[in-house]
C-alpha cells in the first residue's frame, strides 16, 4: 500500500514510513493511494468478533507488509489490554434509534487512546527494528497530549514534547500531561490557543534542518496511523446494529476533523453509512463552511468543550483533497490562500462534501441543557463534547435510520462544567484517583518557534 500527500508533491511512502514521517514534506497530509474495500460478506463476518480481531481485519490491508500478521495481531492485543471495558467501545441506547458509542474506556479517558495506544506499540516495534531514535512533537487542546504521554512515557528511543494552550485545557487534562514523572515526556504550556500550538508543530515539520536533526515524528492526526485506528469503531458499532444489511448514520463532535474523517474512510471501505454529521461547539467554522463554502477563521473562543476549541481544522485538508477529486495542486492553492486569511470552497467541491457530511452547531447553553436533559431521560452522564454531539444529532437525524453519536471523552475530565450542568461531580476512576495530589512538571513558553525548537534540542536525549 502506497501513501500520497494531499498537496501532491511529497515522496510516496509505505505505511511504516508514513507513520514515522508525520507531516508530508510538501506540507500536506498522507492518505492511501487507493482505499481498500470490504465485501458485504466480509463486513457481516465481523459480527461477534472481539474488538481486537475486528481491528486486525479492518487495518490489515492498509499496513500491508510493514508488519507481519502475527506481529500486528500481537501489537493490537497489547494496545487494547489496558482498556477497562470488555467491549472496548460499548454502545448504549439513548432513545429509539439513537445510540451513544462510548469511546472513553481507555487509560486517559478519551477516544484518543484507541489510536494512541496502538501507535505507541507500532512505533516501539518499528524503532526497535531500525535502532532509530525519534523526537515526537504534538499539539493538543487537551486529549491528544495526555494520550500521547501515556502511550510513549518511559520508552528509551522516543522523546515526547506536547504543546498545549496555557490556561485553555481542563485541570484534569493539564494534570494528566504534567504529572507523569518519566524524563522522556515534556509538557509545554504555550501562550496562545490550540491553533497556535498546531501551527508551531507544522512549522517545526517544515523546518527541514531542525526536522532531520532531531528526527521529528508526529502523533497528531497529521499521522495517518492515528486516523486509521479510529476507523475500527465505526465498523464495530455499525455491525452490532445490523450493518451491512442496515444503514446507520454517525454524529461526531468535531474539531480537527480526524475522527469524522475516519468515518468517511469506513464509508469508502464499504460500510453502509447514510450521513456523517459534523457537530461543532461555538467554534463553528466547519458548520459555517459547510453552509456557505467560506473557510475564514476568526479566532478561537474558549468553551466548556475545550478539546474542540479549534478553527484551523487540520484534517479538513484530507476531506478537501477527496472533494476536489484528489487534485493536490488545488489543495495546495487553498492552503496558500489559508495562510493569507482563508479560502472559498468551489461549488463542485462543496456539493461533494455535502453528499457525505451534514453539519450543526451547539451553543454553550444548549450543551449544558443537553447534559442535564440526557441524564434525566436516560441516566447517561455526558461530557460536554458528547453533549454537543447528542444535541446536533437530535436536530438533524432521520428517525428511520439508527444514529450513533460518539461520546468522545469521560465526563470526569470536565468535572466543573458537568457539575454545573447536572449537579453531579463525576469521580475519576481508581487509577487516577490521586491525580490532584501528584506533583506537576511543566514548562511555560511564549509562542516563539526558535525558543520552542531550542528547548526541544536542549531537552531531548540522544
Ligand atoms: C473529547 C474530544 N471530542 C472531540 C474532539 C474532536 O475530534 P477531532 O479533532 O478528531 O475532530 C476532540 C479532539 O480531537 C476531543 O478531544
Ligand atoms: N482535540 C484534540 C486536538 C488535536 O487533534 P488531533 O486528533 O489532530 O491530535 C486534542 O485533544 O488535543
Amino acid at each position: 500500500m502506497n501513501y500520497i500527500s494531499t498537496r501532491g508533491t511529497a515522496p510516496v511512502l509505505n505505511f511504516e514510513e508514513t507513520m514515522l514521517t508525520g507531516l508530508a514534506r510538501d506540507g500536506g497530509l498522507y492518505l492511501p493511494e487507493t482505499i481498500p474495500t470490504l465485501s458485504a460478506d466480509e463486513i457481516a463476518a465481523l459480527g461477534g468478533l472481539s474488538y481486537e480481531e475486528t481491528a486486525f481485519r479492518i487495518m490489515r490491508p492498509f499496513v500491508s507488509d510493514s508488519f507481519s500478521d502475527d506481529e500486528f495481531r500481537g501489537l493490537i492485543d497489547k494496545a487494547y489490554a489496558g482498556f477497562n471495558h470488555a467491549a472496548r467501545a460499548p454502545l448504549k441506547q439513548l432513545a429509539p434509534n439513537h445510540f451513544l458509542l462510548e469511546l472513553f474506556h481507555g487509560p486517559t479517558l478519551a477516544f484518543k487512546d484507541f489510536a494512541m495506544q496502538l501507535i505507541g506499540q507500532l512505533f516501539q516495534a518499528a524503532l526497535e527494528r531500525s535502532g532509530e531514535r525519534v523526537t515526537i512533537v504534538g499539539a493538543t487542546s487537551g486529549d491528544t497530549g495526555s494520550a500521547a504521554i501515556e502511550a510513549f512515557k518511559g520508552l528509551s528511543n522516543v522523546d515526547v514534547f506536547i504543546l498545549f494552550p496555557h490556561g485553555r485545557v481542563s485541570e484534569v487534562q493539564r494534570r494528566q500531561m504534567t504529572t507523569p514523572s518519566e524524563s522522556n515526556v515534556h509538557a509545554l504550556a504555550v501562550t496562545g490557543d490550540f491553533d497556535t500550538c498546531q501551527a508551531r508543530v507544522k512549522d517545526m515539520f517544515n523546518d527541514f534542518e531542525f526536522r532531520d536533526r532531531v528526527g521529528l515524528a508526529g502523533v497528531n492526526s497529521i499521522n495517518f496511523a492515528r486516523v486509521l485506528a479510529q476507523v475500527v469503531y465505526y465498523f464495530s458499532s455499525a455491525v452490532s446494529l445490523g450493518a451491512p444489511q442496515r444503514e446507520v448514520s454517525f454524529t461526531v463532535p468535531t474539531g480537527n476533523f480526524g475522527d469524522i474523517f475516519a468515518g468517511y474512510l469506513a464509508k469508502r471501505m464499504g460500510l453502509p453509512i447514510d450521513r456523517l454529521v459534523i457537530a461543532t461547539n461555538q467554534n463553528d467554522i466547519l458548520d459555517r463552511c459547510m453552509k456557505a463554502g467560506d473557510y475564514t477563521p476568526d479566532g478561537v473562543t474558549p468553551s466548556i468543550s475545550p478539546s474542540m476549541d479549534i478553527q484551523v481544522s487540520s484534517n479538513f485538508e484530507r476531506a478537501l483533497f477527496e472533494a476536489y477529486g484528489r487534485d493536490g495542486g488545488a489543495v495546495a492553492q487553498l492552503m496558500d490562500e489559508m495562510k493569507a486569511g482563508g479560502f472559498k470552497v468551489s461549488q463542485g467541491a462543496l456539493e461533494a462534501l455535502r453528499e457525505t457530511y451534514d453539519s450543526g452547531r451547539c451553543s454553550e447553553a444548549e450543551t449544558m441543557a443537553t447534559i442535564k436533559r440526557v441524564l434525566a431521560s436516560s441516566g447517561e452522564l455526558l461530557c460536554p463534547h458528547g453533549a454537543v454531539g447528542v444535541k446536533v444529532a437530535e436536530e438533524l437525524r432521520d428517525p428511520a435510520v439508527p444514529m450513533i453519536t460518539l461520546a468522545t471523552a469521560h465526563p470526569a475530565k470536565f468535572p466543573d462544567a458537568v457539575e454545573e450542568a447536572s449537579g453531579i461531580r463525576p469521580a475519576l476512576p481508581p487509577h487516577m484517583a490521586d491525580l490532584f495530589e501528584r506533583e506537576e512538571r511543566v514548562t511555560r513558553i511564549e509562542d516563539d518557534l526558535s525558543a520552542i525548537e531550542a528547548l526541544i534540542e536542549e531537552r531531548r536525549g540522544s
